[in-house]
């Protein structure tokens, strides 16, 4: 079975805030894009987002003729796949839109054009149960903002042939990206699963008036989020155990998984709770636009991800190690 893996022509469905990361991720790469979304005013809402990454993108480097101009917007699903070699679809999160899009999506497009699904956790199996070639379809799950963060979970279900998620992995990689492979289909995938656990445990904290959401804010932006852009949490608490390492970390810190740290279920999203988050939220927003905080963010994570991939070259790694 083989796939498009040279691409020159990139379509996405869906264009929000993940839709137009791709977007913005595909034209830095020089490649030719057709995007879609039914809401009215999307062109002009993409066409602004995009113009508000590209700063980021010129100063991480563009492809050989990468433009904005590139971008085409197109009114039905159809044409924006019809000739794409390559398709991601961005749609809500919702697994009725996403299995009746798809069925539509891979009925139009080429056969051996892969097609992947930005979804954060559902399960691949079961939205794209209705699409046409279903062997051609996977998950490949981005981070905000898509146009930096290197990181995209591949995700096959039960009718995707490996080759598929081989070919995609070699697409999203000629993008820049740091596919990670998710060997078994699970809601949440990887990320999501630990990223979730972390905000479930915020939203209490802010729940039962612990702390604020900028207090919480802190408490990750000045300890473990520093460390986290270089090193991850197993590798980070073996070194916590000293020369002895991981063995007498698990002793000395081990039985704390069983004190009540953690609550795990989620608390309920009352009023109140949605209130303070939002409140605290704005608070900490202050007089900066959501726009002007995107340029801030794109600024720092270039700035990280400059200072990380110089560090591991003057220890002999790779940034993808
Ligand atoms: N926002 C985030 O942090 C992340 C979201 N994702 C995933 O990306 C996908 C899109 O999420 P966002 O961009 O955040 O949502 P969003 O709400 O920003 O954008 C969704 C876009 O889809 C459009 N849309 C509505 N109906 C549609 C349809 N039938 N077909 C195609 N497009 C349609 C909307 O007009 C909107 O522009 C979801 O599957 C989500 O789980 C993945 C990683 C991170
Ligand atoms: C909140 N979220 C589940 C949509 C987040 C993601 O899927 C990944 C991210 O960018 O944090």
């Amino acid at each position: 079975m083989t796939f498009i893996t040279e691409i020159k022509t990139f379509a996405a469905l869906g264009s929000g805030v993940i839709g137009s990361g791709w977007v913005a991720r595909a034209l830095a790469h020089g490649l030719d894009v057709v995007a879609w979304d039914p809401a009215p005013g999307a062109e002009a809402a993409l066409r602004k987002r995009v113009a508000n990454a590209w700063p980021a993108l010129v100063q991480n480097g563009l492809a050989a003729g990468a433009s904005r101009e590139r971008l085409q917007f197109v009114d039905t699903v159809e044409a924006c796949v019809r000739n794409a070699d390559f398709i991601q679809e961005s749609a809500p999160e919702r697994l009725d839109l996403k299995l009746e899009l798809h069925a539509r999506i891979s009925a139009a497009a080429k056969p051996d054009a892969l097609i992947g699904s930005s979804t954060s956790g559902l399960l691949p199996s079961e939205f794209y149960e209705g699409a046409v070639h279903p062997e051609r379809c996977v998950v490949g799950h981005p981070f905000n903002p898509v146009y930096l963060l290197p990181l995209v979970e591949v995700v096959g279900g039960q009718q995707t042939a490996p080759e598929a998620v081989q070919a995609a992995i070699k697409v999203y990689q000629a993008l820049g990206m740091r596919p990670l492979h998710v060997r078994k289909e699970v809601p949440g995938f990887i990320a999501d699963r630990l990223l979730e656990a972390l905000w479930r445990e915020a939203l209490h904290l802010v729940n039962d008036g612990v702390a604020t959401t900028g207090e919480i804010d802190d408490a990750i932006r000045f300890g473990a989020g520093l460390r986290w852009s270089f090193m991850g949490t197993f590798l980070t608490y073996t070194l916590a155990g000293g020369d002895a390492g991981m063995r007498h970390f698990m002793n000395q810190f081990g039985p704390a998984l069983k004190l009540p740290w953690t609550y795990l279920p989620a608390p309920e999203l009352s009023d109140k709770l949605i209130d303070d988050v939002v409140d605290g939220t704005t608070e900490q927003l202050g007089r900066h636009s959501i726009s002007a905080l995107e340029r801030y963010r794109d600024d720092c994570l270039l700035a990280v991800l400059e200072a990380v991939r110089a560090t591991k070259a003057r220890h002999g790694m790779e940034f993808s190690e």
